[in-house]
């Protein structure tokens, strides 16, 4: 199930089913009864839950799920503040068939709580947490019981991952139907947990999945991953050309390069400055070293139609010469992987490097962090990162991947990854990403192919070494990466 919704998708999903007939108490029904299924399958050792309810038809869910607990066995605490009748008419409805005590929000709930229901608020969220409920989430997220949020941890926007105000961290959410956009993108994604999606009885044909990111995940690209072919050379498997900076800054360069080799390419030849030729030289095995000064240097090397893919900007310098280098290199025939110094050379002239892109038919990827991202398009307006990267992608019109982790090809098709590990967060790994992507350009991908499957292969090879990561290490793990995916796709 790959679909993500964003929670103005979900309202229309929930207001199209009531209208073909289903009752919106029985969706809600099933709601909280998935929630109280979640905490028995959990907890089925606890005595005592406190549910948290808030003044929606999240707070419905909760009333739902303590009913079922309740049933169960459960000793319940229900917090809820102000009159239930004034709830929602659903969740009026479910707050009258719950027959236990209810008693006011506040830090007594959380006294012998051994689990904790949060259904302050769900996709109703409309401003921060403020006051007394901000500081009851503060404190149940310092008790130190599991939470359980329903829908989306309160506080979390649903759509954007954002935390307005405070936000609960729960251990696990359960939501409804399909995942929405929050529970991926970052921050949002920290704050819940595992997320369990529960079918409450809306049809699936009311989704629009072309119109909804969805997570990277090799189902999303890896049919058409390419692999050695049996009678192939190494030339059919692509040649990968990687721009190095100059001599005091080779080593990003020479990353990207790795990353691209053990990506699959076939060959990869950094394009070295005449200064830093020998260093480049003295550090390089199964990667070639070929001189380059300046644009023309990469226009003779690109005039080779062999030479299929070609990355700039890891340590690159920003500069007239960078921007010089990207338009000769847009201008030539190869799939064009552009990253940092790169982008960051056309602060000041972003149209001229727009225009070049428009203007050619092959493969363009761009790498931006948030940074390098705002100096780009800080003006695109949107809520989101799906938002603004797809409104980033339409001006530029082309292939465009973000270190956000959110690649989007058209303004109606965005992934977003949910592969990503902290120990990305070190020196390089970003250049060894930019790698990655050519590599899979050189062996044909498409842009937005490519590019979300180096992220996720990118987080997965992070995920496999874990602890102590060095950018180093990220091309190393890369043959066992492709093992799994080997072995899964034997499994089926
Ligand atoms: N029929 C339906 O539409 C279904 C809805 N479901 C549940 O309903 C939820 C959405 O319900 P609602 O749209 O009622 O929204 P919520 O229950 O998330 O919250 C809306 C209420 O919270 C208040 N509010 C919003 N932000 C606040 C803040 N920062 N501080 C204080 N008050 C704030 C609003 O004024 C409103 O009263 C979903 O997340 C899901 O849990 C499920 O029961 C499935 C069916
Ligand atoms: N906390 C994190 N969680 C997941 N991924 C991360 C985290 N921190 C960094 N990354 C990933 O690591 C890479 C870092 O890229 P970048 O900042 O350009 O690094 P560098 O310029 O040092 O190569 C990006 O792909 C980013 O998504
Ligand atoms: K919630």
């Amino acid at each position: 199930m790959h679909e993500l919704l964003t929670a103005e998708e979900m309202g229309r999903a929930d207001r199209i089913t009531i209208e073909g007939g289903v009752p919106g108490a029985v969706l809600m029904e099933n709601a909280g009864r998935g929630v109280a299924d979640e905490i028995s399958a959990r907890f089925p050792d606890a005595s005592t839950v406190a549910l948290l309810c808030g003044p929606g038809n999240n707070g419905g869910d909760g009333f739902v799920a303590a009913r079922h607990l309740l049933e169960r066995g459960y000793r319940v605490r229900l917090g809820f503040d102000g009159d239930p009748a004034k709830l929602p008419a659903d969740a009026a409805h479910m707050a009258a068939r719950f027959k236990g005590a209810v008693g006011p929000l506040g830090p007594d709930l959380l006294a012998d709580a051994e689990v904790i229901v949060d259904g302050l608020f769900g996709a109703g969220l409309a401003r921060p947490i403020e006051g007394k409920l901000a500081a009851l989430i503060d404190q149940a997220n310092e008790c130190g019981a599991p939470i359980i949020a329903i829908d989306v941890p309160s506080g979390i926007d649903g759509t954007t991952g954002a935390v307005r105000g405070t936000a609960i961290g729960a251990s696990a959410t359960v939501t409804f139907f399909r995942r929405k956009s929050g529970h991926l993108l970052l921050p949002g994604r920290l704050y819940c947990g595992a997320v369990r999606v529960v079918d409450i009885g809306i049809p699936a044909p009311f989704l629009k999945p072309s119109l909804t990111p969805s997570p990277m995940s090799p189902a999303c690209g890896f049919p058409r991953f390419p692999g050695p072919r049996r009678r192939g050379t190494k030339y059919l498997r692509g040649h990968a050309l990687v721009a190095s900076g100059p001599m005091d800054a080779t080593g990003a360069a020479r990353l990207a390069a790795r990353g691209a080799l053990r990506a699959g390419a076939g060959l990869v030849t950094v394009a070295s400055p005449r200064n830093a030729l020998a260093v480049n030289a003295a550090q390089l095995t199964a990667i070639m070293v070929r001189e380059a000064d300046g644009p023309q240097g990469i226009a003779a090397l690109l005039a080779d139609p062999r030479k299929n893919a070609f990355l700039i900007g890891p340590a690159h310098g920003v500069g007239e010469e960078t921007r010089a280098m990207v338009l000769v290199a847009l201008k030539a025939g190869p799939a064009v992987v552009l990253d940092a110094d790169a982008l960051t050379s056309f602060a000041d002239d972003k149209e001229a490097l727009f225009e070049a892109i428009r203007a050619r038919e092959a493969p363009v990827v761009m790498t931006p962090h948030e940074g390098e991202f705002a100096r780009l398009f800080g003006d695109v307006a949107g809520d989101s990162k799906v938002e603004k990267a797809r409104a980033a992608a339409s001006r530029a019109a082309r292939p465009w991947c973000s270190k956000a982790r959110i690649p989007s090809r058209r303004r109606t098709q965005a992934v977003i990854d949910a592969n990503g590990t902290p120990w990305l967060a070190t020196a390089g790994s970003g250049d060894v990403l930019g790698g990655m992507v050519l590599g899979l350009l050189a062996q044909g991908m498409s842009g937005f192919l490519g590019a979300s499957a180096a992220v996720w292969m990118h987080g997965q090879a992070a995920r496999i070494f874990g602890p102590g990561l060095i950018a180093e290490d990220l091309p190393e793990m890369l043959p066992q990466v492709f093992r799994g995916l080997e072995r899964d796709r034997a499994q089926g």
